[in-house]
């Protein structure tokens, strides 16, 4: 569903990424892990379409996303992205049933119509765990974890194929982190979805990965099913990610 091919992005004289190729199939979790800094989030911008490649190429569907320097759009609304803090990623202004509808507006006029519908709104708040009350409420009524859920539902109303996940549960209690990870893989048995998974937390990678690559100062230095990384890491780096994962997540 996606390839990218030799990515590089540099900023001044700093290589954010440097020569990172991997592809993601229909229907897997694909993690990107590494420390602060080694480049996860450039690269998912780079997919989105927020920033453009030094060099390299990024595929959808086997169309390329960027050429001279231009984003080309794919199918409206089928690569969607959640952030880490839904405290800044909803507009404060808006309310729930703005929000979540914002996306339709690159659809044709008759899908839009159709999703923007009482029936279709209140099924979509319900899917995320979320009431129909909550259409006419404005962000600061929501907790985090609700904030992200809404979040959620605006990414996943345009029906999409592909979702960027960038730290989706960073920013919230580890008891409520656990919510949105599971809400995250029911919807993704549900739609069907496909992600990209960009955390630096190793128990949430592992908890949602199918395969994982590891990066280090803006370069892929190990890519394997999720398993195999967990239990025989091959590169230093790698297992000093892993050492620093408590015992028991590590046994388990
Ligand atoms: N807009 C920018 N201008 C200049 N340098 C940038 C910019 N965005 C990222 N960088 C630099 O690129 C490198 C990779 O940053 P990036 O945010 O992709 O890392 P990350 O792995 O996602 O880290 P974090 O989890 O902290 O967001 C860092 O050295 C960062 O300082």
């Amino acid at each position: 569903m996606l390839t990218v091919q030799e990515l590089e992005k540099s900023f001044g004289t700093t290589k954010a990424v440097d020569q990172v190729s991997f592809h993601i199939q229909k229907g897997e979790t694909y993690g990107l892990v590494g420390e602060s800094g080694s480049g996860k989030s450039t690269i998912g911008n780079m997919i989105c379409g927020l920033l453009a490649p030094t060099q390299g190429v990024v595929s959808f569907f086997g169309e390329e996303l960027w050429k001279n320097n231009r984003f080309h759009r794919p199918k409206p609304g089928s690569l969607q992205v959640v952030f880490q803090d839904p405290q800044s990623s909803l507009d404060v202004r808006m309310n729930i049933r703005q929000i979540i509808t914002e996306p339709l507006r690159a659809l044709p006029r008759e899908e839009r119509l159709k999703k923007s519908s009482d029936d279709y709104l209140r099924e979509l708040v319900r899917r995320v765990g979320m009431h129909e009350d909550h259409l006419t409420r404005y962000p600061h009524e929501f907790s985090g974890g609700q904030r992200q859920r809404i979040a959620i539902a605006r990414a996943i109303i345009t029906e999409p194929a592909f979702l960027i996940l960038d730290e989706p549960t960073s920013a919230l209690d580890i008891s409520i982190q656990a919510q949105i990870l599971n809400l995250l893989k029911s919807l993704q048995q549900e739609l069907g979805l496909t992600y990209l998974f960009i955390s630096h937390d190793m128990s949430v990678i592992r908890y949602m990965c199918d395969r994982v690559g590891v990066l280090y100062h803006g370069r892929l230095i190990e890519e394997n099913e999720t398993e195999a990384l967990f239990t025989e890491p091959q590169e230093a780096y790698s297992q000093r990610l892993l050492a620093s994962l408590p015992q028991m997540t590590k046994r388990s």
